[in-house]
């Protein structure tokens, strides 16, 4: 079943027409990573479904429902959850304190406390500690934590191994793939070999538009059909 659906998608930031015809899919259970350069428009796409840089043109529907025109907060409510390259989270606040605070109000907390420190047990050791605190690794599983205890049918990650060191981004792309088992996500990674380990599907983006798109399974790393786009 069709989750998310990206439909002739136009985006600007003022003048600049940044995203020219955007078409994605996102299914049930899938991981799909969305490939391309520093500044080709994969983050004002995740911004676009978000509504926070509403679309000009174009339609965006989850679960067939129509995203465009709807507030930020409604999207959210929609359950699509977002993992920005920031990871966002209270830093003064107590590692278990922030996974509490993303729990929707209806939901169990005992319930979604037993998902994460399940999915990430080094967070369960360091549930006390404050979450400002942590390292690199260990906060971007905190970010992971929350969007899979926030109630959401898709995640939207931004750069999960931005900055971390090589050992870590192992530890990282594992913690995904737990998570991956409880929500689909749709994932933008320059690490190219993390990103096809994790996804079963791929777009690449070039100029604010899809330019190709398969299965993971029939690409590799050292692929021309990716490199002539992902290349410097
Ligand atoms: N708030 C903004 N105002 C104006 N232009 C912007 C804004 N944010 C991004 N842009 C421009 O929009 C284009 C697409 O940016 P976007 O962040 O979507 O790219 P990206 O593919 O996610 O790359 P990166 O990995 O560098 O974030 C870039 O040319 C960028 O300079």
């Amino acid at each position: 079943m069709t989750l998310l659906e990206l439909d002739g998608v136009h985006t600007y930031y003022g003048e600049s027409h940044i995203l020219q015809g955007v078409d994605l899919t996102v299914e049930k259970g899938e991981v799909v990573a969305l490939l391309g350069r520093n500044g080709v428009g994969k983050t004002t796409t995740f911004r676009s479904i978000l509504q926070l840089t509403p679309p000009q043109e174009g339609s965006i529907r989850f679960r067939e429902e129509e995203l465009t025109g709807k507030d930020t907060y409604e999207v959210a409510d929609a359950g699509i959850g977002w993992i920005p390259e920031d990871r966002r989270m209270f830093s003064r606040l107590s590692v278990e304190e922030n996974i509490r605070a993303a729990v929707p109000n209806n939901a169990s907390m005992s319930d979604a406390l037993e998902l994460a420190y399940e999915t990430f047990p080094v967070l369960a050791e360091r549930a006390d500690q404050r979450a400002g605190d942590l390292s690199g690794g260990q906060q971007q599983m905190l970010a992971i934590a929350r969007g899979l205890v926030g109630g959401n049918d898709i995640l939207l990650v931004d750069e999960p191994s931005e900055g971390l060191a090589p050992k870590i981004v192992t530890d990282v792309g594992e913690a995904l793939l737990s998570a991956a088992e409880s929500v689909p996500i749709l994932l933008v990674e320059q690490k190219l070999g993390l990103a096809l380990d994790l996804a079963d599907r791929f777009y690449v983006m070039d100029h604010g538009t899809i330019v190709d798109s398969g299965e993971t399974s029939e690409v590799g790393v050292d692929d021309e059909r990716l490199r002539r786009y992902l290349s410097a």
